[in-house]
């Protein structure tokens, strides 16, 4: 396979136009929208057949990598994290870890099952959380060019202080994926998050928007997320020529190039969640959550 960076050129022309923001919960506020208006797949629980997809993708021989950063103190996440990816991410399928970490001996051992493999990488540590988080799109990027493509047929990255609670199976899969943010789903897109100064490669005009996505999972086609990181790291590099840094960081200029390059498969917040709020009626399960952390601490 030929791993190549097209750069901006064939940026669709939807990135400008105006049109209605797409809602998440429907009319009755407890069911979910099924269907993106570019026809992508918004999956949550009932949408899908778990049977049925398994026997389709089984005989496919897939490998599904799963990328995290585990640097400072957020080596201290990993033992859980694994565990439960373990029991619940992409059971019956061969699946592949990387660990990005500056202090693979602070790694735990983490019996791993029939097919899955765990590659440590070890890389430099940066001071400041901001460019720890900020790097991975970087670190991403180069990973897959010199051995991911090879490795793995798609590529999750995912943020390392997060648990699995119930089964992420082969519903995910797509070319490109984002999942929606938990905090803003119920929100107008005049108040999502996105960085709003100009002078910034993540810039967002008030009436562009779809879905706020999380920048603690995103994944597809292994070559789709070479792409993707590589136009991301692009907008990073080009903020720090002005000394500019979003506001959300890495997940400002995610959300910035899901505008103009649109996700194949959205995955509901039942794939994004955040254990400090409760489970809306909406959602019937969480299957991966944010822990409650000290980030005071971790960050210091
Ligand atoms: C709700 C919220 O506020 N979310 C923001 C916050 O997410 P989070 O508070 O979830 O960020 P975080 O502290 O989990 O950092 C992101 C990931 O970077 C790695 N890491 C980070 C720091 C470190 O010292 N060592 C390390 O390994 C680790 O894999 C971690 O999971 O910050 C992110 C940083 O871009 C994004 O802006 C998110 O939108
Ligand atoms: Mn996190």
């Amino acid at each position: 396979m030929k791993l190549q960076y097209k750069g901006e050129e064939p940026s669709q022309p939807v990135a400008q136009s105006q049109y209605p923001q797409p809602k998440l919960l429907e009319q009755k506020h407890t069911r979910l929208l099924t269907l993106t208006p570019w026809l992508a797949p918004i999956v949550s629980e009932g949408t899908f057949d778990p049977e049925l997809l398994h026997h389709i993708y089984q005989p496919l021989n897939l490998t599904i990598g799963l990328t995290v950063f585990a640097v400072g103190k957020y080596t201290q996440f990993v033992q859980h994290f694994l565990e439960s990816a373990e029991r619940f991410f992409m059971q019956g399928y061969r699946v592949r870890y990387y660990v990005f970490t500056d202090d693979p001996t602070a790694l735990p051992r983490v019996p791993l099952g029939p097919g899955r493999l765990l590659s440590i990488v070890p890389i430099k540590r940066h001071s400041h959380w901001e460019e720890i988080s900020t790097r991975r799109m970087e670190t991403i990027s180069q990973h897959i060019a010199e051995s991911v493509h090879r490795e793995v047929d798609y590529l999750f990255c995912v943020d390392v202080d997060m648990v699995f609670r119930n089964p992420w199976g082969p519903e995910t899969l797509g070319d490109l994926v984002a999942a929606i943010h938990p905090g803003y789903f119920t929100v107008p897109r005049q108040q999502f998050p996105y960085e709003r100064r100009h002078v910034s490669t993540a810039f967002v005009a008030d009436g562009e928007g779809d879905f706020y996505y999380g920048g603690a999972v995103f994944g597809g086609r292994v070559a789709r997320v070479y792409e993707f990181t590589r136009g991301c790291h692009m907008g990073i590099l080009a903020d720090k020529a002005n000394g500019i840094m979003a506001v959300w960081q890495e997940e400002s200029h995610l959300n910035r190039r899901f505008i103009s390059h649109k996700p194949s498969k959205v995955l509901s917040p039942e794939y994004l969640w955040d254990d400090r709020k409760p489970q809306p009626p909406s959602l019937k399960l969480i299957r991966f959550s944010t822990l409650d952390k000290d980030t005071n601490w971790l960050r210091s």
